[in-house]
């Protein structure tokens, strides 16, 4: 007995002795000792697992970058950057790979967003970027026009009460997510059976960014998983029974360019499935995220919802024209009123973790630029937190709005930049640009409450320290989650009805809704 009480003694002194060694090294001795940050970032990554626990790491990293310059370390191995040159020398950076945290988040996906080794990760990449390619949008797009007339269906149903604009977006996105994915209709807009697929997403979603922050922590549980992978599987298997070809989707464009690609022919079938999964955390969640961004910024200041609502209804003459293609592309004033939006509440608006390409057997050190603080740099982005389309668009004469407008673009970051650039960049265009031009086709809209600003946040989440008004509130989840905003929406006169009635999926659907 006096020997077990002896050894948990020393056990116990070894154990003291082993973290003050540590912590006194990571403050005193480490390399990146010298570089500024909170005192706990220093000690321990569980700092930045703290704050991804309370969903606001990107605010967090924001206030810290104003305390402590542009150079941030926020845990004993991490910095963060906050400047347009950093950007650069990071994500366009040969010798920069992804950070060896992503395999450690999500330890069984390897799909061309987590894969870190850039051989195993070029395949998957040329796969996804023909699927999202422009002449693949082309075959998807009346699928994805379908959706977005079942979307305005559902405003028309609503009858101007109040309509929350996250769940709705939500359901769209993932619904369009997952017909391009799995060549599936999971019909969440209008089906309420399957929406716990939404939780699960923003569970899967909050787990990979605690991973992503402090490779200790996985504290969260599975159950949401577990029925979210009997979804997919009921998702593929139904897929699997239908020839590739009567689909434009995943599997169809797979079997294609499996006939001329050897890398690709060489993936795995099943391979792919962990590709159209990351549809629904990659493609429809950030969309959903932008148009609710995009909504909320609108209803909150007339003026630019004017001027959206004038080149919207000047650019097009009936609801049935609106389709993508060079007078969409003309739309200049929605391209920056979206590009706006994503920079105010960037839907991924946390820290990209990248790290040195090395053989080295040490921990690397582990690097990133903070999106959301980028996006809110005063020297890039004056009056940051007013919603100012204004600043994309270039002046033809020579005054100082061309500086600011490169300056803008250069540290415009919402879908990265370097050869891990977001893959779905254009669909993410195509989709938001043809909701945003259709709903403004067919409806006016406004804030639920008469009140105004004040009320029309009420939905919007998140809250707490960094609360500011005018400002829609992204919860850091990696991708964002959000709620709100509330607005009513009213037909643009009879035409409305008849013409959504006419489109998609025809009459007998609308007079079940109306
Ligand atoms: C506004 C909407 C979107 C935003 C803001 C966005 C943002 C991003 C960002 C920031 C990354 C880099 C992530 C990282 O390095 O950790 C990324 C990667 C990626 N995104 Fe998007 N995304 C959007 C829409 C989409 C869509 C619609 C798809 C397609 C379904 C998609 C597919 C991907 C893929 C496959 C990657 C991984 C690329 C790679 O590592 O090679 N994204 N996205």
């Amino acid at each position: 007995m006096a020997i077990l009480n002896l050894f948990f003694v020393y056990t116990s002194y070894s154990c003291i002795l082993y973290c003050i060694l540590v912590l006194g090294f990571r403050l005193l001795l480490h390399p990146l000792r010298k570089y500024p940050g909170p005192f706990a970032a220093k000690l321990s990554e569980a700092y930045g697992g703290f704050y991804a626990l309370r969903k606001r790491l990107h605010l967090q990293t924001y206030e810290n970058h104003l305390r402590y310059g542009p150079v941030l370390r926020q845990a004993p191995n991490r910095l963060i950057f906050n400047s347009v040159s950093a950007l650069q020398a990071i994500y366009q950076n040969e010798r920069v790979n992804k950070s060896y945290v992503y395999a450690v988040a999500q330890p069984e996906q390897h799909n061309t967003f987590i894969t870190t080794n850039r051989a195993q990760h070029r395949p998957k990449r040329r796969l996804m970027s023909q699927v999202l390619s422009e002449q693949s949008m082309r075959s998807f797009e009346p699928i994805m026009v379908n959706q977005v007339l079942i979307f305005l269906r559902q405003l028309l149903q609503a009858n101007s009460s109040p309509v929350n604009m996250t769940p709705m977006c939500r359901y769209l996105g993932l619904d369009v997510a997952g017909l391009l994915g799995f060549g599936y209709e999971r019909n969440l807009q209008t089906d309420h059976a399957h929406r716990s697929l939404t939780d699960a997403l923003t569970f899967g979603n909050y787990r990979t960014n605690q991973r992503l922050n402090t490779v200790l922590m996985d504290l969260l549980p599975n159950r949401l998983r577990t029925e979210l992978r009997a979804t997919i599987e009921k998702m593929i298997l139904t897929r699997l029974a239908q020839p590739s070809e009567d689909k434009h989707d995943l599997l169809s464009v797979f079997s294609e360019a499996e006939q001329s690609d050897l890398d690709i022919k060489n993936m795995k079938k099943s391979a792919i499935w962990a590709e159209a999964i990351l549809f629904f955390a990659a493609g429809g969640e950030t969309i959903a995220s932008t148009l609710a961004a995009t909504f909320f910024y609108l209803s909150q200041n007339p003026e630019c919802y004017q001027k959206l609502a004038t080149e919207i209804r000047s650019t097009f003459s009936s609801g049935s024209e609106i389709r993508g293609g060079p007078r969409l592309s003309s739309c200049r004033y929605l391209r920056a009123c979206i590009d706006e939006a994503l920079r105010m509440s960037p839907p991924v608006p946390g820290t990209l973790w990248r790290e040195a390409a090395t053989d080295a057997k040490d921990k690397p050190l582990i690097i990133g630029v903070s999106i959301y603080s980028l996006h809110h740099n005063e020297n890039y982005f004056p009056d940051s937190f007013q919603f100012q389309p204004e600043r994309w668009l270039a002046k033809d004469n020579n005054n100082n709005n061309n500086n600011n407008n490169k300056a803008a673009h250069e540290a415009f970051v919402a879908f990265s930049m370097g050869s891990r650039v977001c893959a779905g960049k254009a669909m993410a265009y195509l989709e938001t640009s043809l909701v945003l031009v259709m709903t403004f086709w067919y409806f006016d809209f406004e804030p639920s409450s008469s009140e105004g600003k004040e009320a029309g946040e009420q939905k919007n989440t998140a809250g707490g320290k960094g609360w500011r008004v005018g400002e829609f509130q992204m919860q850091d989840i990696f991708a964002a989650g959000h709620d709100g905003p509330e607005l009513r929406f009213r037909p643009r006169g009879d035409f409305c009805c008849e013409e959504l009635s006419r489109r998609g999926n025809g009459p007998a659907d609308m007079l079940q809704l109306l």
